[in-house]
Order: C-alpha cells, then sequence, then structure tokens
C-alpha cells in the first residue's frame, strides 16, 4: 500500500500559494526540501506538482525508460519568446532534433577547444578592468560583472561579433533575459487574467530587446560574411544530416535568444566558487597551489585544463553546493496504461501524466550520498571518489536526451574563468559574516547568492 506524498497544509481553494513565494520560487522550495526530504508535493491554482528531493528516488526518476523532460510551467511561458527551440520544445516537436543535430558538434568538447582563446582573452580583459579600479569603485557586486563577462564570451564565440560590453552601460539583452525568465516564473502563479492584463507588455517588451539581440547578430553576419565555422555559421548554412532540413531566420533567432539565457547559468556558478572559497581559505590556498605548479607564471593554455584536477573539483563541487541550475521538469513517458506510476518499489503512487520537479538544492545534499553535505570538499569530486558516486547526484546539467547542450561550453568557460581569476585577483568578501545559508539565493532559470559583493585587487 502506497503512503501519502507529504504535501504542507495549505489554503481551502487557494492550495500552497503561501508556502511557495512568487519571488523567490527556489529558496521556497529548497526550505520544503528541507522539511519534507525526499519527496513532497503541492498545489497552486489547481495543479498538483511533485518534488523529489533524494538521491534514490532521483536516480529513477531521471530513468530515461521512464520518464521524460516535462515542458510546462516556466518552460512553456518563455516559449512566448524562443518558441519550439532546444530548451523549450515539446518532446514531439521534430524542431528539436533538427536544431539538436545542427548545433551540437558546435558545442562538442572538440569544438570547444576552437574558443578557448576568445573565453581566455575575454577574461584578461575583465581583469584588467578590475585591476584598474579605483578605490571608490572597488567594491563589486560579482553576478553583475560575471553575467558581463558571459554574455561578452558567449556573443564572441557562439556568433563572432564583439560587443565590447565589459563597462559602461549593461547590455540590454541582459535585462531582457533577466525580465522575461522572471515573467516566465512568475505566470503560472497568477490567475491568465493578471498575466494578460498586467504583465503582457513587460514579457512583450523584454521579449522584443532579446530577439532584436539576436536579429542583430544575424545581421551583422550577413553584412559581414566570414569563414569562421562557428555555431552561428552553422545555424545559418548546415543542413540537418538525417532530414536534409535547414532552420529557418526564426528559428535561428530563438536559438541565439536561447544560448545566453543557457549560459548565464555559469556565472552563478563562479559567483558561488568564489563565495565557497572564501569561506574555505585553505580549499582556496590548494587550488592556488595547483594553479601556481601547473600554469605558473605562463599564458593559460588548453593543455593546462586536464592538469588541473583540484580545480575541476572545486567547480564540481560548487556545483553541487550551489546548484546553479536549480533544478529540471521530468513527467511519466505517456503509454496506454493509465494506471498510477509507481515509486520507490511503490512507496509512493503518482498519477500517470503527473508533472514533476526535481529539486537540486535537495538531491545534491543528500546525507546518504554526502556525508556532510554542507562541507565544501573539492576532494569529493575527483577520481574515483567523484565517479563512484551515483549518476543522479551529479545531474547538474540536466538529464538524458535534454541534458545540456552547452555542457562542454560551460566546463569550459568555468575552468578558464576560476583558473584565471585564483591567479590573478585577490577576493574580499564586503560584508565578512555575509553566509549565503542566512542570506539566501535567488534567480529565476538560475540561482545565485543574493547581493553578493566582494573587493578585488591585483595578487602580486
Ligand atoms: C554551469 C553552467 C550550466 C548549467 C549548470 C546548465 C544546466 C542545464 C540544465 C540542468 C539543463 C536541462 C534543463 C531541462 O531539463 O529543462 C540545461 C539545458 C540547456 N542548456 Fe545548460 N547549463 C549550463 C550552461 C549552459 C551553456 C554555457 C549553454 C550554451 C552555450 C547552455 C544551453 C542550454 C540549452 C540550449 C539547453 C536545452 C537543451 C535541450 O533541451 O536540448 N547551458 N542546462
Amino acid at each position: 500500500m502506497a503512503q501519502p506524498i507529504p504535501q504542507p497544509k495549505g489554503l481551502p481553494l487557494l492550495g500552497n500559494v503561501l508556502d511557495v513565494k512568487p519571488s523567490n520560487t527556489w529558496a521556497s522550495l529548497k526550505k520544503l526540501a528541507e522539511t519534507y526530504g525526499e519527496i513532497f508535493k503541492i498545489t497552486v491554482l489547481g495543479h498538483t506538482i511533485v518534488f523529489v528531493a533524494g538521491a534514490n528516488l532521483a536516480e529513477e526518476v531521471t530513468d530515461e525508460k521512464r520518464f521524460r523532460k516535462y515542458v510546462g510551467g516556466p518552460i512553456d511561458e518563455i516559449r512566448y519568446a524562443v518558441h519550439d527551440a532546444l530548451f523549450t520544445a515539446y518532446d514531439h516537436e521534430a524542431s528539436w532534433g533538427i536544431a539538436h543535430r545542427i548545433i551540437a558538434p558546435k558545442l562538442s568538447p572538440q569544438a570547444m577547444s576552437v574558443h578557448f582563446d576568445e573565453m581566455r582573452d575575454t577574461t584578461s580583459e575583465l581583469i584588467n578592468l578590475w585591476k584598474h579600479l579605483g578605490d571608490s569603485s572597488n567594491k563589486i557586486t560579482l553576478i553583475e560583472q560575471l553575467n558581463r563577462l558571459n554574455l561578452e564570451a558567449t556573443t564572441l564565440t557562439l556568433y563572432g561579433k564583439k560587443l565590447n560590453g565589459l563597462e559602461g552601460q549593461q547590455h540590454p539583452m541582459i535585462q531582457g533575459m533577466e525580465t522575461s525568465t522572471a515573467e516566465a516564473v512568475m505566470r503560472p502563479t497568477r490567475p491568465g487574467i493578471l498575466n494578460s492584463l498586467f504583465y503582457g507588455r513587460k514579457f512583450k517588451r523584454s521579449t522584443a530587446t532579446m530577439r532584436a539581440y539576436a536579429q542583430g547578430m544575424v545581421d551583422y553576419r550577413k553584412q559581414n560574411p566570414t569563414k569562421r565555422q562557428d555555431l552561428l555559421s552553422a545555424m545559418m548554412e548546415h543542413k540537418d544530416p538525417e532530414t536534409g532540413k535547414s532552420l529557418t531566420e526564426s528559428q535561428i533567432i530563438d536559438e541565439i535568444v536561447s544560448m545566453p539565457i543557457g549560459s548565464s547559468t555559469a556565472p552563478c556558478l563562479i559567483t558561488s566558487a568564489i563565495y565557497y572559497l572564501l569561506k574555505n581559505p585553505e580549499v582556496m590556498a590548494k587550488a592556488r597551489e595547483e594553479i601556481h605548479h601547473v600554469v605558473g607564471k605562463e599564458t593559460l593554455t588548453m593543455g593546462h585544463i586536464p592538469q588541473l584536477s583540484y580545480v575541476e573539483g572545486v567547480v564540481r563541487e560548487a556545483l553541487r553546493l550551489g546548484h546553479p541550475a536549480p533544478g529540471f521538469n521530468l513527467e511519466p513517458v505517456p503509454s496506454e496504461d493509465k494506471s498510477p506510476v509507481q515509486l520507490a518499489g511503490g512507496k509512493y503512487e503518482i498519477p500517470h501524466n503527473q508533472p514533476i520537479i526535481l529539486v537540486l538544492a535537495g538531491v545534491n545534499r543528500d546525507p546518504t550520498v554526502f556525508p556532510d553535505p554542507m562541507a565544501f570538499k573539492p576532494e569529493r569530486m575527483m577520481g574515483p571518489e567523484f565517479e563512484k558516486l551515483p549518476r543522479a547526484a551529479t545531474r547538474w546539467f540536466g538529464n538524458g536526451k535534454r541534458e545540456c547542450i552547452g555542457k562542454h561550453y560551460a566546463q569550459l568557460w568555468n575552468m578558464i574563468v576560476l583558473t584565471m581569476l585564483l591567479r590573478e585577483i585577490e577576493f574580499e568578501m564586503v560584508d565578512e559574516n555575509y553566509n549565503i545559508e542566512q542570506v539566501g539565493m535567488d534567480g529565476w532559470f538560475n540561482v545565485r547568492p543574493i547581493n553578493f559583493q566582494v573587493k578585488v585587487r591585483p595578487r602580486v
């Protein structure tokens, strides 16, 4: 006999509206995961969502034979901006396979090495700006700076255009992404009439901003033909090897917009990593020792990256504890059988079409997999220790065929940026008592420490 899935009490008719703060959904889900453990559910506006927050159940619901990506809620809402792009396509839409086969080769590990110098040089540009900050301006909000760096690097590597957006006015694309993803997360929590009466214009405007950025990339490429074989050239020129189909210009715009939304998770990761390193000076020292030993004063090259295994452990441990992509959506694979789906050998039952959200703040801190889960220990993310972890406990990049297509890009960018920052910059927390567990994280499609500020100065 299945046992009931825990659910906070809620209000008559309104359900659990008060249990999830619309302004910080992920913080509420993290709190519920801490209260209820491996599984819980909530009902909002008549819709029930089941949340999985333990490693064992995560292992089960990431089995692609039984579960697949659920395109609903905020992901469905952001289709307003990017339609049937990679991130938002329904399982049945052929557009996903066509785009995937055209795009994936340009984001493969081999393709990434082509972009190494551009990733390194944009990072150098930011570091140089920091090195020349006067005392009065030397108090930076790390995520704001790294968001600029990310857009600069993504635009240059994937679309071949220099934005020059590391200083001065922030590029409007950054605010466009923030506003549209915030709106996409909040829309499912409001009655539809409120969305169309009061929030439609904001959504429309931010969408227009993002699509104008993307159109700018296409127009620039048309006006400046090049032999560059980057993602943009693949999207504009290549055909899907399976169907022979090309992407339409509107589909190219959809994907151009989607990539920086995806890649904006990486600055969240670096921000958390710097926070955890400042809180764990012995880990910071060890990472710097490795960088000193492997790279020294040389210019960072692709050849250094595989030798930086401790820094890689730091990145993975920050992905675990900081969970920059806070979760992803799943549902049972549809079948003729409409009977309830059993979980944990019948301990729990869910309807055959039940949306599920994997809450990584729970899964990544499951003490049965990660003893002393709140400690920042890169060693557990290295070599055989890492290899023996259950796969579901390392699902920071999503699952199966809908796993992050930018994973290799992110892995390289994270390594380059973190290595260079640790080698060249000394960080100091503006508020030395800042504590991420008390202040918390916020965000929409990705999360970052709230208002985390640091002082930066060149390392000597
Ligand atoms: C630390 C950095 C990153 C993390 C943790 C991350 C995480 C994720 C996760 C969890 C998913 C699955 C979402 C789902 O199932 O709904 C995903 C999908 C995706 N990501 Fe990333 N991501 C990162 C960086 C990037 C980068 C750098 C790019 C682009 C260059 C990117 C582009 C995408 C796209 C397009 C998808 C949709 C893939 C598909 O459904 O076919 N991401 N990412």
